[in-house]
């Protein structure tokens, strides 16, 4: 596997300009930290050989790990096939350590497969550690786009599933329910089969929702990805608003100028490793030079090793990507 067979599904364009939106670009108003993870691994158990080509393909660190199981067992039950007991490894995230603090919206960068939304399960608590920790005031809620609503139930049933599983109570989703309905802009549909949905009303819905609950740590995954500009400005007026009440955000994307509009800081990950943590702008531009550089890779691939990397700064750059 090489760089330059890496998937890079970002979004360089700029279809959002930080500063049409209310109030401009971020500026952090850091407190005291509210999260530390130090020095997380996350390790996947995939059996298969379709699982474990998909991990390779997206560059993941895998190890093979064999069964122990007598050699005649293992040739009986599994001729022709994967050994029974056999499985493959897949490193996902690998000895990420930083300190978030109140206030503060952190974005989250990467090609395809570097490690992004395991981080935020893994802290959200959805996934155990391998190893390391993760030390959290408050309670983290995640919403992503693969969050368990059920596309055969209607909005409104999943408005009442997702706020109880984010614990409001039930009392606390019927007086948020309008708000909720208003703001993910869905109207009468909410009372459809969520299957009958855009992918863009889906994706509001859900933000709607995990929004809602105003938890002390946010989580959105790749969410805001469909939505339009209006959505998206507000979606960053509720994502300051809850930073106003000292939460904290972290937003997955593709898209980099999304997260340029929302994010006060930016933890760039590739092959599970942080390899920069900074103010958004310093590793926003480095992400972009190394996306574009890479692509120039590919388009020319053979054709020599175009790699662009930006140094110093204050953003930290841990490793290499
Ligand atoms: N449930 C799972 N079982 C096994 N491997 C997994 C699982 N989920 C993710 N992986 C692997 O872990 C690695 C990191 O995946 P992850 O989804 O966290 O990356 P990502 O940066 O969020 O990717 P993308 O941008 O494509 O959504 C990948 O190699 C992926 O194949």
């Amino acid at each position: 596997m090489t760089e330059s067979d890496l998937h890079f599904d970002v979004d360089l364009d700029v279809e959002l300009d930080p500063e049409d939106l209310a109030g401009g670009p971020p500026v952090a108003d850091i407190g005291d930290p509210c999260l530390v993870v130090d020095d997380l691994h996350v390790v996947y158990r995939v059996i298969g050989s379709r699982g474990r080509q998909k991990a390779r393909a997206s560059g993941a660190k895998t190890t093979d790990v064999e069964d122990t199981k007598p050699g005649f067992f293992r040739r009986l039950v599994t001729a022709g096939g994967d050994h029974v007991g056999a499985y493959t490894e897949v490193h996902a995230v690998r000895g990420v350590s930083f300190v978030a603090h109140h206030g503060e919206s952190i974005g989250i960068v990467g090609v395809n497969g570097s490690g992004k939304s395991t981080l935020l399960r893994a802290v959200a608590g959805l996934i155990p550690p391998k190893s390391g920790s993760v030390h959290v005031a408050g309670e983290p809620a995640l919403l992503g786009v693969n969050a368990a609503l059920m596309p055969q139930l209607s909005g409104e049933r999943n408005i009442m599933i997702g706020g109880l599983a984010l614990g409001l109570t039930e009392a606390e989703v019927e007086e948020r329910f309008d708000e909720i309905v208003e703001f993910a802009d869905i109207g009468d549909f909410v009372y459809l089969p969520m299957k009958t949905y855009s992918s863009g009303m889906a994706a509001r819905l859900r933000f709607a929702i995990s929004s809602a609950a105003a938890p002390d740590i946010l989580m959105i995954d790749e969410a805001l990805a469909t939505g339009d500009a209006t959505f998206k400005a507000r979606s960053k007026a509720r994502i300051d608003e809850i930073r106003e009440d000292a939460g904290t955000v972290f937003l997955v994307s593709h898209s980099v100028s999304t997260i340029e509009a929302m994010c006060t800081r930016v933890l760039w990950l590739h092959k599970g490793q942080l390899v920069m943590d900074g103010p958004t702008e310093e590793v926003t531009t480095a992400y972009r030079d190394y996306v574009r550089a890479q692509r120039q890779v590919n388009k020319g691939k053979g054709r020599g090793n175009g790699r662009g990397r930006r140094g110093g700064g204050r953003g930290r750059r841990k490793n290499q990507p």
